[in-house]
């Protein structure tokens, strides 16, 4: 099967590519002039790369052209919320203008068999009441960032384009997902990261905090990419499916399980700079529509997550 994935030098993307080669596909992956190589360096060889800027039209109706892929993974997106803050007009445009481009290249070529899986987010839920939990897709879109607006927009245009033109696809909104790889500026990621460099004496034993109070489920990136093709195995087309564990933690409490992986003495700090205008305070998944649907289930155990990202930054620091 000839599959694209939008975004493939990104941390889920890698691992996608990594597993569809793994199941025999074919697998073609855009990426821009300034993406970093180094997630994607071992199957370099292995995998069709197609520059692509997604936020032009040509470049996009080029690349659908030439692929005519089977199935899409559409990954690439402006995914850190803080940033989201900062930059919110690029968020919205990298974000919705690219899945726009995305789905009018496919929709001009007529690949009304091609499957696409489009990956929003549970951070479109935003404000989410006690008694909401855990959340299902039928819960309030209540975005509490331009984040999770982009999302709603990718989200609802996923919904619009199946209804209006039939396009086949599937919605996916994930919860927290971490693992090697994952980008240093997100919590878990970072904390990791921040031992391995108190480790190697790189820096003094402070470890950087922001919200501790949050509440998140996260489930691992290699669980997350086969919850995808299964998304586009069996789900149905024009639906929503929420993926995540079912299983919470705050996130001080996912800071301890990290600390207690380590030998070294650390002082945990609180830096107002990593505090948010608004956080998101819980997201804790219902995935049951998902599982029954596809038959899914989580099988990596949150402390192997946790293991292999803090070997990972102690390989690289
Ligand atoms: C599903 C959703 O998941 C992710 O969004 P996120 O939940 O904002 O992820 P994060 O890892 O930046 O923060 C998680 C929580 O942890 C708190 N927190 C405390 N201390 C630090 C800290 O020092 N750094 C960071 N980054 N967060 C911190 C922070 O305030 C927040 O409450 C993205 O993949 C997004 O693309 C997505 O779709």
């Amino acid at each position: 099967m000839k599959v694209l994935i939008t975004g493939v030098t990104g941390f889920v993307g890698s691992h996608l590519a990594e597993y569809l080669l793994a199941k025999g596909d074919e697998v073609y992956g855009t990426y821009r002039v300034r993406s970093r190589m180094d997630h994607i360096q071992p199957i370099l060889s292995k995998i069709h790369l197609m520059e692509c800027e997604l936020k032009d039209p040509v470049s996009v109706q080029q690349l659908i052209e030439q692929v005519k892929p089977d199935r899409i993974y559409h990954l690439a997106a402006q995914s850190f919320v803080p940033t989201s803050w900062n930059s919110p007009q690029d968020t919205m445009v990298n974000n919705i203008v690219g899945e726009l481009n995305l789905f009018e290249a496919v929709r001009k070529q007529g690949l009304l068999n091609c499957r696409i899986q489009i990956a929003c987010s549970s951070e479109e839920y935003g404000m989410v009441y006690p008694e909401e939990t855990p959340i299902h897709e039928e819960n309030p879109l209540r975005p509490l960032s331009p984040y999770g607006v982009s999302k709603v927009a990718q989200d609802l245009l996923g919904y619009q384009y199946h209804e209006s033109y039939g396009l086949h696809i599937v919605r996916t909104r994930t919860f927290n997902h971490e693992g090697p790889r994952r980008g240093e500026a997100f919590v878990l990621s970072n904390f990791a990261k921040q031992i391995g460099e108190i480790e190697k004496g790189l820096k003094p034993p402070v470890l950087h905090v922001g919200n501790l109070d949050a509440v998140r489920d996260f489930t691992d990136v290699r669980d997350v990419v086969r919850a995808y093709t299964l998304a586009l195995d069996h789900g149905t087309p024009g639906e929503v499916y929420n993926i995540g564990t079912g299983t919470t933690w705050r996130i001080g409490d996912a800071l301890d399980e990290l600390l207690k992986l380590t030998d070294t003495k650390i002082e945990v700090r609180q830096d107002p700079a990593r505090m948010r205008p608004s956080d998101v305070m819980i997201l804790h998944c219902d995935a049951t529509r998902f599982m029954s649907k596809t038959g899914w289930r989580p099988e990596v155990p949150f402390h192997k997550t946790l293991q292999d990202m803090l070997d990972y930054w102690r390989d690289r620091v």
